[in-house]
């Protein structure tokens, strides 16, 4: 089929057409095994098959590189500008919408925006589908396409990512004695864990299971990476930007009374404060010359999660004219909460000592419609699959005070999510 690919020397056009929906059955039931899309959350939210329009965005030369977003935001302007739109809803996430993901890092391949050929979305309660040609061609992809019930995954083998454990452990115990000796503040250090299934995993059945049991998180699948997120990078509607800053974690306790000793002890913690801190600083920082009338709690809430809770702070704020979406996500990115404090310092120290590639774990991962309006989150509690094998990631700040023991029993938490979404 027919896929606009959006280069610089292609005058790419795309018929778009919305329509509202009178059903509200379960988004997820519509979705058809192969690359399903997804931005999930507690039900609303938008699901999306097949590529009507497609950016692969290269790695980048500059250690500090911003230009995946950028060129990301011009072949996005161009792919929106001409495209033909009928839009019979005209909400957030109505008419032409793109998911994206991004690495991490500006030097890894990967980054990629996809306009599918169909879309169903809800919000409030109205639900409405979209479908996407690239114009002239035939019409948009099949909006009931023949959907097989999600298949198990099966039996899987684990084995360790590119440390083991310990070895991560150890490195985690080098960055905390570099934080020691003053070379920088905080730093995020992420491990990978790998599982190998009998047959190609079906997105569809992770997908289910952490919508199930993370309906506060952002259900998530772009591209093969797969995860549920509680860290809203930026959303926008019109020009109002919103984030959810989240650092500091315990583990959820196995009784009421140890779980509200696990929360006390995290608000009264002045290692997770500081942590906190940090990445409330960073934002303000980030978002000063971008936006107008940034608003953060004077104390970070508690968010509870099925296997972990952190210290959150609901952040928002006015975006200046002439400023977009994607301009703020590369500004944004990467925050203290996934890179560190200086930034600059932290990515350099995660390249050397996780000695993997990250890909897209960490990276913005979200939708983008036609008018800016869109969601961004951090792609954490995520795994990349890739036919039979999925790779899981998780990661925790690093600050002065940090034992290396109790952060690998943390990245273990924060593994959970998907090692749990990987189990029949
Ligand atoms: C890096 C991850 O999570 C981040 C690190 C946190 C922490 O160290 O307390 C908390 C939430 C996230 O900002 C991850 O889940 O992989």
């Amino acid at each position: 089929m027919a896929v606009v690919r959006a280069t610089p020397n292609q005058q790419p056009s795309l018929a778009v057409r919305t329509a509202p929906l009178e059903e509200d059955g379960d988004l997820l039931a519509r979705l058809p095994a192969a690359a399903p899309l997804a931005w999930l959350r507690r039900g609303e939210g938008l699901v999306g098959w097949g590529e009507a329009a497609r950016v692969d965005l290269p790695a980048e030369a500059a250690a500090q590189g911003t230009a995946r977003f950028a060129e990301a935001a011009r072949a996005l302007r161009r792919l929106m500008d001409r495209a033909e739109v009928d839009d019979g809803v005209r909400v957030p996430g109505s008419g032409p919408v793109a998911f994206g993901g991004f690495t991490f890092d500006a030097r890894s391949g990967g980054s990629a925006l996809i306009v599918p050929r169909v879309v169903v979305g809800r919000r409030g309660g109205r639900s409405w589908i979209t479908t996407a040609a690239p114009a002239g061609g035939p019409p948009g992809g099949d909006p009931r396409p023949d959907v097989s019930a999600p298949a198990p995954v099966g039996p899987l083998s684990w084995s360790a990512g590119v440390l083991s454990a310990d070895a991560w452990g150890a490195a985690v115990g080098a960055a905390v004695e570099r934080i020691r000796a003053g070379e920088l503040e905080k730093v995020v250090m992420a491990r990978d864990v790998v599982a190998a299934a009998e047959r190609p995993v079906d997105v569809r059945t992770l997908l289910a299971r952490l919508a199930r049991d993370y309906p506060d998180c952002y259900t998530f699948s772009v591209d093969g990476m797969v995860g549920a997120t509680p860290e809203l990078l930026l959303r926008r509607e019109g020009d109002e930007v919103a984030s959810l800053v989240l650092a500091g974690t315990r583990p959820r306790g196995a009784s009421p009374e140890e779980d509200a000793r696990l929360a006390a002890e995290l608000e009264e913690s002045a290692k997770d404060r500081e942590e906190h801190r940090y990445a409330i600083d960073s934002l303000r920082a980030t978002l000063a010359p971008l936006c107008d009338a940034v608003e953060a709690p004077e104390r970070p809430r508690l968010l509870r999660l099925a296997n972990v809770q952190h210290l959150a702070s609901p952040t928002r704020a006015r975006l200046r004219p002439g400023v977009s979406t994607l301009d703020v996500v590369a500004a944004m990115h990467p925050t203290a909460a996934v890179g560190g404090t200086p930034t600059a310092a932290a990515v350099e120290m995660i390249r050397e000592l996780e000695g993997m590639d990250r890909g897209r774990y960490a990276g913005p991962v979200g939708w983008i419609d036609g008018a800016g309006n869109g969601e961004f989150g951090i792609a954490l509690r995520c795994a990349q699959v890739r036919d039979r094998q999925a790779r899981l990631f998780s990661g925790c700040g690093i600050v002065s005070g940090s034992d290396p023991r109790a952060e690998v029993a943390e990245s273990e938490s924060k593994l959970r999510v998907m090692r749990e979404a990987l189990t029949d």
